[in-house]
């Protein structure tokens, strides 16, 4: 239904990004996208070359005069500091004197532990990591966000859904359980420094930040996704890769650094009887309706119609600045990991790439249910759906 890709290494001239099979309509353009490039950048504890490099949007097909066409939407997000990297990442043969004495042009062979570096280097047959952490590296997250937010205004244009992210634990700190952001509180969660809906919890994690940064350490955390207003019976209980719980965890463990997924009160839910476990369903004067949100939003891999709640995991940043213990490849000798610069923390980040994961996954999901080859037939083949429900 809905198919995208991203190509582009990190510190080349740009990332390229297409989304194939959107329908016509929907309402979307520079500024939107550039907006949600825009919050990819926030959050407290990233390194420095979020203030130094921009995301340079070119919208190349697909979108005219702010709605899209039907047609492939294809990006490209140029990458400001490329005439630094030039040389280094050249696509023709260079000459290895030339190479060698460039900045940052000598062969990373200290690789880090965490990151892709050394399985990279054995499965492609390379002999340092430079080639490996290009396409590792979470910049090619920014091509995601940008598709991800056409995909978020296809959803919410033609279903009303509305998706937002927020942290909910940062190293050691938890925020407190229940808090559960609605759209409205977008705004807010941007402005905080950690995207915390717990203004004390925030304050938290800038302390941990700060300790950790002051270690030469580096922090990971779990940010939770909200979904509110699917219609029920996205995803199907029929075959593994139809549910949809499965395809949106398969979506967030594509993010770099995700290590663990959990829907509702996931895991948790494996400590607890059944008769405190599953969300009892009662007639409201609103229709049938569940009592509380334990699962998560879906059962038997379709969406309920409640809340849909999904958390990634992230793991810490690989590249500590007090360096871990590695091989040098060169010399096969033990070595401390290279290390240059990085972020300390990127979870404030990773919600918003989270956000953007979920939003290509229910929109492909809408498209597979309701069809449409413009946003307003998908609209009224949902509102005929929901109208026909036999029990609601
Ligand atoms: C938004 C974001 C920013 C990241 N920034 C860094 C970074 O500055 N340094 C680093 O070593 N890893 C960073 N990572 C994590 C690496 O990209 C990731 O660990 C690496 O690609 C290996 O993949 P894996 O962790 O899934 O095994 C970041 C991840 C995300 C999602
Ligand atoms: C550039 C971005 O994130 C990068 C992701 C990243 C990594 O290893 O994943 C490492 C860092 O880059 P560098 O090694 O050049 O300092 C981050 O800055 C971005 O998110 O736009």
């Amino acid at each position: 239904m809905l198919r995208w890709l991203t190509a582009g290494e990190s510190h080349g001239p740009a990332l390229v990004a297409t989304l194939d099979g959107l329908p016509a309509g929907v309402e979307v353009g520079s500024a939107e996208i550039g907006a949600a490039l825009a919050r990819r950048r926030l959050g407290y504890g990233r390194g420095a070359r979020m203030n130094f490099e921009a995301d340079a949007l070119e919208i190349i097909g697909g979108i005219r005069h702010g709605l899209t066409l039907g047609s492939p939407v294809a990006l490209r997000i140029g990458n400001s500091e490329w005439p630094k990297w030039e040389r280094v990442m050249a696509a023709d043969p260079i000459d290895p004197e030339e190479l060698a004495g460039l900045k940052r042009g000598a062969p990373l062979t200290r690789p880090r532990p965490g990151h892709a570096d050394l399985a990279g280097m054995q499965k492609y047959d390379f002999d340092e990591a430079r080639p490996i952490l290009e396409r590792a590296s979470a910049r090619e997250t920014a091509a995601r966000v940008a598709l991800g937010e056409i995909a978020a205004r296809f959803l919410r244009q033609a279903t009303g859904a509305t998706i937002v992210s927020h942290v909910v634990e940062l190293g050691t700190v938890v925020a407190p359980a229940g808090i559960v952001p609605t759209a409205e509180d977008v705004e807010r969660l941007d402005a905080d420094p950690l995207r915390c809906a717990d203004p004390a919890t925030s304050e938290r994690m800038v302390a941990e930040v700060d300790a950790a940064h002051k270690d030469g350490d580096t922090l990971g955390g779990i940010v939770e996704v909200a979904v509110w207003g699917l219609p029920p019976g996205l995803g199907s209980h029929t075959q593994w890769d139809r549910r949809l719980d499965s395809r949106l965890a398969g979506a967030l463990m594509g993010i770099q650094a995700i290590k663990g997924v959990e829907f509702g009160d996931g895991f948790e839910l494996a400590r607890t009887r059944g008769s405190a476990a599953h969300d009892e369903i009662v007639p409201t004067d609103d229709g049938i309706r569940r009592v509380s949100d334990r699962s998560g939003g879906t059962e038997g891999g379709m969406t309920t119609g409640e809340l849909l709640r999904v958390r990634a995991a992230m793991k810490p940043i690989a590249t500590v600045p007090r360096a871990l213990r590695t091989v040098d490849v060169a010399t096969g000798e033990g070595a401390a990991a290279h290390h240059q610069r990085s972020d300390v923390c990127a979870v404030p980040a990773a919600g918003i790439v989270a956000e953007a994961m979920v939003a290509l996954t229910l929109a492909d999901a809408v498209l597979e249910k309701f069809g449409g080859d413009s946003v307003g037939e998908t609209r009224r083949n949902v509102e005929s759906y929901l109208a026909n429900l036999r029990f609601r």
